[in-house]
């Protein structure tokens, strides 16, 4: 494939505001077409960043042969109808999480790319950031000793201009929540950081209506290691990480979203209790992810039945399970 790899996006969402000018910004991307179900929305859309096209509808997109790549930033319950039909198509897709409303759709998405031969990854962002790396680096290298437990906390207070009953977060059906919101980046950095599915978990809920307003997770680990995290949509704003092991640990306090600038750091602490910053690359996560996605594609690295969104979905299954099995516990 010639680079640059030529993006069309399917829906006029509101985190394209971060995404489109990194597509427009990644040196192997390139902006091709917004579709939208509506064409005032798209017109206004494409002029306020510069797309050079309109498509009338997401099916129009997938026809297009200008486009390699789809970004698919729908509500929850729309990415495995639009991943399907985009692999379908030829295209590659970065879908958003979470990636489906269940581990069994996920599946049929991942399979469907990797059966058209196509690439597929998940709109989690900071994994691409340069400081991902570094931490990486430091888990290999072996500082913090053997991991023995991650914790990690995404909260903040839900304040939108979309109207409550509009919007997909507070559906069950359409993949609403707070674990699937925010918990999805709770337990992806913990299989991130642990390399492997957890052997038992355990999931609390706090529900509002059909959705729950705040999660607490637990999971244990084959080589005994644990992770615990909560979310939340009616809490201050927190969205930080522990990685702590025998020997020390990291400790990083916007891991969802890295500061843009200088300000992106995190801490080691030794056994001795000593505390060091280290400060990181400056770099803009969401062009971080379109780069490396746009490279995944230029290399043909073709193989998605690793993804971590697909694990991290089956791990959501699972606490949802929890969850949902203590519902009438207290009830006489
Ligand atoms: N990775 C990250 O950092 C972030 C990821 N996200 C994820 O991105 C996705 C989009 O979230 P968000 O930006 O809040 O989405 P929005 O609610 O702002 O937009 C969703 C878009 O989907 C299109 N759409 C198609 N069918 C429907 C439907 N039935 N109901 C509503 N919209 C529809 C619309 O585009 P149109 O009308 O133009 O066709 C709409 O603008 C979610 O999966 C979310 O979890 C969100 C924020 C941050
Ligand atoms: O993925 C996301 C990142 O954070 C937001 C809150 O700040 C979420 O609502 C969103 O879906």
């Amino acid at each position: 494939m010639q680079s640059p790899v030529r993006w069309g996006i399917l829906g006029t969402a509101r985190i394209t505001r971060r995404v489109a000018p990194a597509i427009q910004s990644a040196p192997a991307a390139k902006l091709i077409a917004i579709a939208s179900r509506s064409e005032e929305k798209a017109k206004a859309w494409a002029e306020k960043y510069e797309c050079p096209q309109i498509v009338e509808s997401y099916e129009q997109l997938l026809e297009r042969d200008d486009v390699d790549v789809v970004y698919i930033p729908l509500p929850p319950h729309l990415h495995a109808e639009w991943t399907i039909k985009a692999a379908q198509a030829g295209k590659h897709v970065l879908c958003e999480k979470p990636l489906a409303l269940n581990a069994l759709e996920a599946e049929t998405m991942v399979n469907a790319c990797q059966q058209a031969g196509v690439c597929f990854e998940e709109g989690v962002m900071w994994y691409h950031h340069p400081r991902a790396t570094q931490i990486r680096d430091i888990l290999n290298q072996g500082r913090l000793g053997e991991i023995r437990r991650v914790t990690s906390a995404f909260s903040f207070p839900w304040q939108s201009s979309v109207e409550p009953s509009e919007e997909y977060r507070f559906k069950q059906e359409q993949g609403g929540g707070s674990l699937m919101d925010l918990g999805w980046y709770c337990v992806g950095a913990s299989l991130w950081t642990l390399g492997m599915l957890p052997e038992e978990v355990f999931g609390r809920e706090v529900l509002d209506g059909s959705v729950d307003e705040s999660f607490s997770g637990w999971m244990r680990f084959a080589n005994g290691a644990e992770a615990a995290f909560d979310c939340s949509r009616n809490m201050t704003s927190r969205r930080w990480i522990e990685i702590a092991g025998t020997e020390g640990s990291i400790v990083c306090d916007d891991f969802t979203r890295p500061w843009q600038e200088e300000k992106t750091r995190f801490w080691i602490h030794d056994a001795q209790g000593n505390a060091e910053v280290v400060n990181c690359e400056a770099a803009t996560q969401e062009t971080c992810l379109i780069e490396n996605f746009s490279q995944r594609i230029l290399t043909g690295q073709l193989d998605n039945q690793q993804s971590l969104g697909l694990k991290t979905q089956q791990v959501m299954d699972r606490l949802l399970k929890s969850a949902k099995s203590k519902r009438n516990e207290n009830e006489f």
